[in-house]
């Protein structure tokens, strides 16, 4: 089975406007709610192409019950432990540029925590995928991270991971399957310029010294690098398009590749997957869907640049 977590989602509130002025009055042109937050965009996602999926996490409140019943409309399977306090909001503003505010979220407390935990300790199994995406939430550490890699490396689950800087290094001893750092994130953890493919092709290899099994430096509209696990490098172009909204391009990247590869352990059809989905995404209001990934899939270009 596909299994997301998500330890902090949201409901995201797409609000699209000319001009934001701070310090006054705005009023939007346009407003969307979706729920939001990494590893529930991977489940979106993952289903549209036709892969179940169970979404699992935290959630709470009116707007935890928002994001369950989008997911059961979506035909994803929502298994989440509800919390007495509320999911947070997220708000991505759409004006001259894209800004987003993204909420606190409640304090998890260790009972809730131990369930999470124990739902995974009495069903994972070989062959199982854990894609765990997003921020810490208030009340977690670095630890429960570890510990969920740890868990899937004892049950040869495939582990996915897509998280910050400390929460994504404390992990890499435990061999994740996947990571996805963007440039800036990259930047963060070795505390240096990324500023040419040399230096993403470098500091990715870095990573999979420390652990890392495949890695992809997305690359936003300038694509993404590819390292893999055999030591070969890919690059990924991005086709032509409107970018409606980039939110969740990543998200869509890291659930289109690791699909594809599951099926077909093929690198270069799975990196065009994977890039197809990201860029169908930006190309869309909120994740996209089947038909548009599809469509782009026969325009991206992959081409191996290196071992
Ligand atoms: N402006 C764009 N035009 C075309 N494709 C894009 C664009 N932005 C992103 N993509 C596609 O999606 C992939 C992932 O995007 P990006 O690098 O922005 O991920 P991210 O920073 O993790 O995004 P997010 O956190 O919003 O999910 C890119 O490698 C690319 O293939
Ligand atoms: O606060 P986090 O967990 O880092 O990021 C959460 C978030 O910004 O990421 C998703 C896009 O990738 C959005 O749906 C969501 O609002």
């Amino acid at each position: 089975m596909l299994y997301t977590i998500t330890f902090n989602p949201a409901v995201d509130v797409v609000m699209n406007l000319d001009n934001l002025q701070l310090g006054a009055l705005n009023r939007v042109e346009k407003d969307s709610y979706v729920a939001g937050g990494k590893g529930i965009n991977i489940s979106v996602l993952l289903k549209r192409l036709g892969y179940d999926n169970v979404a699992t996490g935290f959630i709470g409140g009116f707007t935890g019950d928002f994001i369950h019943d989008s997911l059961t409309a979506e035909g994803v399977k929502p298994e989440f432990i509800k919390l007495d306090a509320m999911t947070r909001i997220n708000v991505k503003l759409k004006a001259q540029e894209e800004t987003e505010i993204n909420g606190k979220g409640p304090v998890i407390d260790a009972a809730n925590i131990e369930k999470l935990f124990n739902y995974f300790e009495e069903r994972l199994t070989e062959g199982d995928a854990v894609f765990l995406a997003g921020n810490t939430a208030p009340g977690m550490t670095s630890d429960h991270f570890v510990r969920m890699a740890q868990l899937c490396q004892i049950r040869k689950a495939h582990f996915v991971l897509d998280t910050n800087k400390d929460l994504l290094t404390a992990c890499l001893a435990y061999h994740p399957f996947l990571i996805k750092p963007n440039a800036d994130e990259l930047s963060e953890i070795f505390q240096t310029p990324i500023d040419s493919l040399a230096s993403v092709i470098h500091y990715a290899k870095e990573l999979q010294v420390l652990g890392a099994t495949n890695i992809i430096v997305s690359l936003g509209g300038k694509g993404a690098v590819l390292l893999t696990e055999t030591g070969d490098v890919y690059q990924s172009y991005v086709p032509k398009g409107q970018v409606i909204n980039s939110v969740g391009a990543g998200d869509s990247m890291v659930a289109g590749f690791v699909a594809k590869y599951i099926e077909t352990q093929d690198y270069v059809e799975s990196l065009k997957q994977g890039a197809a989905c990201g860029s169908a995404t930006a190309f869309s209001v909120g994740i996209a869907q089947a038909d548009l990934v599809d469509a782009l899939v026969k325009e991206i270009k992959v081409e191996r640049i290196g071992e």
